[in-house]
């Protein structure tokens, strides 16, 4: 018999298939892992903009979680947007101790704000801390610093002073393509008491970027389930972003910022030299 590890997320839905649980599930399956959920809020969405979103009640959220935690022993929990201060400070209590991959989702690529005040103060009081690393962007690193989102302070910069207000989690600070898309992106990983580390990988030109940062975090934790240590599940889900990225490339779907591709790659992971072999799962011989 072989068991796959069980990553869970927690995240909200996207009616367009590119963000949130949909995202985190299709990545699991692509990487082997079994994939668990946990709907936070159901939005209206789709590549041009959120048009509503309905955060679902505290109860029916903990009736989930419960029901995961009670009978699946996830191997990773994975958070993305949570809607509320009552469910990061639910799911902060739910987790600690459990391998917490949290991606703070705090604004849509499309505009929309999808945390308020209460919520980002939750993040920081009652989820990083518990976290075991914390994927923001640098505007999300610089909420959560308690900066103003807009500002030039170096992203090496952000991620060590993030990783140094939270004494303990890693941060994976995540870099999107600047101004020029034919450049490199730099994910900067800073752990306490460790030299940061700039991840570099080459960037793909195109605008069909939405749900990068879900698909990005969700490969995370399913490497970190597969049993990578973070540095390897760092490059891994760079490289797997990238080359689902340049499957998407071409595709023409919505009429806004499309979807990075949840189908199969064809493609081997951009910028990586040797083939990932598969990590063996959990066999057990009946
Ligand atoms: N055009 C691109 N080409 C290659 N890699 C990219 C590109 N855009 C983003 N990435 C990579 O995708 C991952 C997620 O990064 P990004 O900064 O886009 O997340 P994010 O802004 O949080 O995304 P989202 O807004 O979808 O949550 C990182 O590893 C980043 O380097
Ligand atoms: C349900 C949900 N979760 C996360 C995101 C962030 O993703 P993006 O920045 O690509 O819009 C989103 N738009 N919707």
């Amino acid at each position: 018999m072989v068991t796959p590890p069980v990553v869970l997320a927690i995240a909200g839905t996207d009616a367009g298939g590119g963000a949130g649980i949909a995202a985190d599930l299709t990545t699991y399956a692509a990487l082997g892992v079994h994939g668990a959920s946990v709907v936070t809020a159901v939005t209206a969405q789709d590549t041009t903009a959120v048009h509503a979103i309905h955060a679902v009640p505290l109860s029916v959220v903990q009736a989930q979680l419960d029901a995961v935690l009670a009978d699946l022993a996830p191997a990773v929990v994975k958070t993305g947007m949570l809607g509320t201060a009552e469910i990061a400070e639910l799911v902060g209590r739910r987790c600690a101790g459990l391998p917490l991959v949290v991606d703070p989702v705090l604004r849509a690529t499309t505009g929309a704000t999808l945390a308020g005040p209460e919520l980002v103060e939750a993040y920081r009081s009652a989820l990083l801390p518990v976290a075991t690393v914390v994927t923001p962007n640098a505007a999300e690193a610089r909420v959560l610093l308690g900066l103003t989102a807009d500002g030039a302070t170096p992203a090496r910069e952000l991620a060590v002073r993030l990783a140094r207000l939270l004494r303990g989690p890693a941060v994976l600070l995540t870099g999107g393509p600047e101004a020029d898309p034919a450049a490199t992106c730099t994910d900067w990983l800073a752990r306490p008491g460790q030299e940061p580390l700039a991840l570099g990988h080459p960037a793909v030109a195109t605008t069909n970027d939405h749900g990068t940062g879900c698909t990005h975090a969700s490969a995370l934790a399913a490497y970190l389930a597969r049993g990578d240590d973070l540095e390897a599940a760092a490059v891994g889900a760079a490289a797997w972003v990238t080359a689902q990225l340049a499957v998407s490339r071409s595709w023409q779907l919505g009429r806004g910022r499309g979807p990075v591709a949840h189908t199969s790659s064809t493609t081997r992971p951009l910028n990586h030299s040797a083939p990932r072999t598969p990590v063996p799962l959990t066999e057990e011989i009946a």
